[in-house]
C-alpha cells in the first residue's frame, strides 16, 4: 500500500524542547483524519513538517512517497490552510483567490465561487479590512477548492461563528463524497467534528498517544446515564472517565474492561439509559491518564 504521508521517528527539537517527540504514524488515501491534542501539543509543528515550512531534526518523512521540502511535485499537491495566514497588503479576496487557483491544479473555479455567495465573501474587499471570520472563511474556501490530494487545516476558523462552521462541515462533507483525498484537520472543537473524522491521531507532549479509528475508539466506552444510586452502584469497580450531575440525574462515561463483555446489556437491565460517548472526553481522559502517568513517573525518580 502505498501511503500520502509516512513519518517514522519524527522529532522536531528547539533546543532543549522536543515539541515533536519520536513520533511516527502514517495517513492513507482518502481518508479524513483528526490531528488532535492540547495546546502545544505539537500539532502545527508536524502539520508544518508535513508541508515543508519546517525542517524535521530527525527521523524520516515522505509525503507522496518523497521528502517535501523543496519539492514541488509534493508540494503542488499539498495544501495547507492556518488561521494566521498573512496575505500581501493590496491584495483583495478577488486577488487571493486568483493566486490560489493559479497554484492548485485541481482548483474548481465554480465550486469556488459558490463558495463565495455561501461565505458572503465580499471579492473586492481588501484583505486586511475583512473581519477575523471572513479571513477564516478565505482559507477555509482555499482549502476547499483546491481539491489537493493532501489537504491539511489547522484550525482553520478562528472567529467563524456556528453556522459558517456547520457550512464548512456540509460543503467538506459533500465535496469530499465527490472529490475524495486525503484531509488532516487540528481543532479543538472535537464534539463539533467528531462525526467527520475517520480517524484519530492524539498528541500529547510531542507524543502520540493514540493512533485509531474514530469507530473504535469510541467503541472502548459508552455513558450510562440514571439516579445517582443506581449509577453508582453499576459504575463501582469500573473505570469511570467522566461524571456529569444535573439535579438528580447522574451521567457516567466509562471504559469497556478489557477482555470483558461490554456492560450495556448489563447497564441496561439496570434501568439505565446508555449512549455512546463523546470523542471530546475520551481524548480529554487519555491525555490525562498520560498526564498523570507522567507526574507520578516523575515523582518516583
Ligand atoms: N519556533 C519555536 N521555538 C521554540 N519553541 C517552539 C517554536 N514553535 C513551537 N514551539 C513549541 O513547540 C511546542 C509545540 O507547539 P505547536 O505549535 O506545534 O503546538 P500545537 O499542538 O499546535 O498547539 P495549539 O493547539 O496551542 O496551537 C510548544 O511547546 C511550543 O511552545
Amino acid at each position: 500500500m502505498t501511503y500520502v504521508v509516512e513519518v517514522n521517528g519524527l522529532t522536531k527539537a528547539y533546543g532543549d524542547v522536543k515539541a515533536v517527540n519520536n513520533v511516527s504514524f502514517k495517513l492513507e488515501t482518502d481518508k479524513i483524519y483528526g490531528l488532535l491534542g492540547s495546546n502545544g501539543a505539537g500539532k502545527t509543528t508536524i502539520m508544518h513538517m508535513i508541508s515543508a515550512q519546517q525542517f524535521e531534526t530527525s527521523g524520516s518523512l515522505r509525503v507522496f512517497g518523497e521528502h517535501p521540502y523543496e519539492n514541488n511535485h509534493v508540494l503542488q499537491q499539498v495544501c495547507f490552510i492556518k488561521e494566521s495566514q498573512k496575505y500581501p497588503d493590496n491584495y483583495n479576496v478577488r486577488d487571493v483567490l486568483e493566486t490560489a487557483a493559479d497554484l492548485y491544479p485541481n482548483w474548481d473555479q465554480q465550486f469556488a465561487m459558490s463558495l463565495v455567495e455561501e461565505f458572503q465573501l465580499p471579492l473586492k474587499r481588501h484583505m486586511k479590512k475583512l473581519s477575523r471570520g471572513m479571513l477564516s472563511s478565505v482559507g477555509i474556501l482555499i482549502g476547499l477548492a483546491s481539491r489537493a490530494p493532501l489537504t491539511i487545516f489547522d484550525e482553520p476558523y478562528l472567529g467563524l461563528d456556528a453556522e459558517k462552521r456547520q457550512l464548512f462541515y456540509d460543503r467538506l462533507l459533500e465535496d469530499y463524497a465527490e472529490h475524495p483525498r486525503t484531509i488532516l484537520l487540528s481543532t479543538h472543537l472535537i464534539d463539533e467534528v467528531g462525526t467527520m473524522l475517520e480517524h484519530v491521531l492524539l498528541i500529547n507532549r510531542g507524543q502520540l498517544l493514540l493512533d485509531e479509528e474514530t469507530d473504535s475508539l469510541r467503541g472502548r466506552a459508552f455513558s450510562v446515564s440514571g439516579t445517582a444510586a443506581a449509577v453508582d452502584r453499576f459504575t463501582s469497580g469500573r473505570t469511570v472517565i467522566d461524571r456529569q450531575q444535573l439535579g438528580g440525574l447522574v451521567t457516567a462515561s466509562i471504559l469497556n474492561n478489557p477482555g470483558q463483555l461490554n456492560g450495556q446489556a448489563e447497564a441496561e437491565a439496570n434501568a439505565l439509559t446508555v449512549a455512546p460517548v463523546s470523542l471530546q472526553q475520551l481524548t480529554v481522559y487519555y491525555t490525562r491518564l498520560q498526564n498523570r502517568d507522567s507526574v507520578s513517573s516523575k515523582g518516583a525518580k
